[in-house]
């Protein structure tokens, strides 16, 4: 039996690296998917294949050198979400090793690591064959290791013994609130081998979808009201979540007070976003009032984010194009680099989109739009292999 499971990317709307801190943020899944398709291999077949299709990485491993590498360490490993030891991180980049990872690609090792993990505890060392793809920028800020994780989570515990599902079900099916959270939890396990401190928001939204506030590990689901359209710019400036984070951590240590309080301000501008778009337009003008206060809160969002170190000059550029457009912007996710989010509003012609686009594309710069708070993640069977 094959299973496919789709965990979708992420926005964060206001917060990103104050959630790390236990600080609010507001973020909002988005209609791009990461896909993972496992298939269980006869049991003497003896092989775990995994396909990275975006990042163009084949590996293979027979389930004895698996069981060779990891047995001193107790595995198989607890069923129930685990984090992963320092120690086994080790083991694991044994076998990563052993198929001549390419020196070119090392930043994308820890993706492997966080799969072998989350297979062995989930699955055992049952002959599998896993492909990945996926519809996001890979490090561009749209929780394409979150949504890797969840989709990856999904579709091992799908075949595992720890959870029980209705396997008859045709075409996408949601899983109940209970399995979702061993998905999250799980994923959020993944996360940590990727991110080093990841504060679980990309993980719960990926996995529960639609719009949330997220606190000190805390989620609350946000009913929003309002229609929002963002243009997303990919500036394809290439950064890495885990270092980004390690530099404002640093500099918080550094500067405890000044970074707190510019913490509680990124934490004020969450909490009056999450209460705009819960509120129902009574007519136009209260929308574009609104929007206007969006828009203003994502300029302030970003002059704090600047100061916190992770803005980048081709961040920079995209806020100066689009203000000359008076749309406001701000980047989204761990920033130096990646995508920025630009403000559509309701009124705004399709003209002026198009030029912007042009213009930004002039730069090298990649623009697209995609559904705000669709669903998180879901699974489908296939019975014919
Ligand atoms: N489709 C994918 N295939 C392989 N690895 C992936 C994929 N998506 C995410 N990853 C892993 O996630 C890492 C990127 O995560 P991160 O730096 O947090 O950026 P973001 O989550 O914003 O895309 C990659 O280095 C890789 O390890
Ligand atoms: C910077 C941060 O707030 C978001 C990171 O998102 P992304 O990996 O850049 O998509 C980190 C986190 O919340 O774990
Ligand atoms: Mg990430």
């Amino acid at each position: 039996m094959e299973v496919t499971a789709r965990a979708p990317g992420k926005i964060i709307l206001a917060g990103e690296h104050a959630v790390v801190h236990g600080y609010t943020a507001v973020a909002s899944s988005i209609d791009l998917y990461t896909v993972v398709s496992l298939r269980l291999r006869s049991e003497d077949d003896d092989t775990v294949k995994l396909k990275l299709n975006d990042i163009g990485l084949d590996f293979s491993w027979s389930v004895r050198r698996i069981k060779e590498v990891l047995s001193h360490l107790g595995s198989p490993f607890s069923s129930t979400p685990t984090s992963c030891s320092l120690e086994t991180i080790r083991s694991l980049a044994t076998l990563v090793d052993e198929q001549s990872f390419p020196e070119t690609k090392i930043g994308l090792a820890s993706g492997v690591y966080a799969f072998l993990w989350l297979y062995t505890s989930i699955l055992g060392f049952k002959p599998a064959t896993v492909t990945v793809s996926s519809e996001l920028p890979v490090g561009a800020g749209l929780g394409s290791s979150a949504a890797y994780c969840v989709s990856l989570s999904a579709a091992l515990l799908a075949l595992s013994d720890s959870v029980k599902l209705d396997v008859s079900q045709k075409g996408w099916s949601t899983f109940k609130e209970t399995e979702a959270e061993v998905v999250n939890k799980w994923a959020f396990e993944g996360e940590k081998i990727i991110h080093g401190r990841p504060s679980g928001v990309d993980n719960s939204v990926s996995t529960f979808g639609n719009v949330i506030k997220f606190k000190s590990g805390v989620m609350t689901r946000v009913d929003s009201n309002m229609p929002l359209k963002m243009l997303i710019t990919n500036t394809k400036v290439g950064r890495d979540t885990k270092a980004l984070v390690a530099n404002v951590s640093a500099r918080k240590s550094r500067h405890p007070d000044a970074m707190c309080s510019v913490l509680n301000a990124i934490e004020a501008i969450s909490d009056e976003w999450s209460t705009i778009i819960q509120s129902h337009a009574v007519d136009d003008l209260y929308l574009s009032a609104n929007e206007e206060k969006l828009g203003e809160l994502m300029e302030m969002n970003q002059g704090l984010l600047l100061s916190i170190g992770v803005s980048h000059a081709s961040i920079e550029n995209v806020l100066q194009t689009s203000m000359k457009y008076k749309l406001a912007s701000k980047l989204t996710g761990a920033g130096g680099g990646g995508c920025v989010l630009t403000l559509l509003p309701t009124h705004i012609s399709g003209e002026v989109i198009d030029k912007l686009v042009e213009e930004l594309g002039s730069f090298g710069f990649q623009c697209f739009t995609a559904g705000i708070g669709g669903k998180g993640v879901q699974i489908s069977f296939d019975h014919s292999s």
